[in-house]
């Protein structure tokens, strides 16, 4: 697998819940009193504003958007255990 940013910023959720520091977003988003609920909840509101960015003339908030919606799907994997290297194995399956 190559390193990318998607794997850097994995390693850093990580991280931030192996070693919370004091003010993270990360931590605020998985540790929340809703449980996996939080991190659901930002994957549906996330994916909502793609689309509705999609349905919009605005290519820059298109490309924010759905980074918005990668890096939230990625915390909601973490919140239920999903390696992240397993999404891209599956990737690369279906690839080949
Ligand atoms: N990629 C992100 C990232 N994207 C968004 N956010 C946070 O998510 C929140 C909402 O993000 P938005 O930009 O969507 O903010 P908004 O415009 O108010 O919200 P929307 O109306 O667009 O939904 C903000 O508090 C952002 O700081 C992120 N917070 C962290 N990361 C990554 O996670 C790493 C660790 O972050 P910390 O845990 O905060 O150290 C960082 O180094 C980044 O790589």
């Amino acid at each position: 697998m190559n390193t990318s940013v998607f794997e850097e910023v994995w390693k850093t959720i990580c991280s931030r819940i192996e070693n919370p520091p004091e003010k993270s977003y990360v931590v605020d988003i998985l540790t929340h009193r809703k449980g996996i609920d939080k991190s659901l909840e930002k994957v549906g509101e996330e994916a909502t504003e793609f689309i509705l960015a999609a349905k919009n003339n605005d290519y820059d908030n298109q490309v924010y958007e759905a980074a918005d919606l990668f890096f939230h799907l990625m915390l909601a994997l973490k919140a239920i255990d999903v390696e992240f290297s397993d999404v891209i194995a599956e990737l690369e399956r279906r690839h080949k």
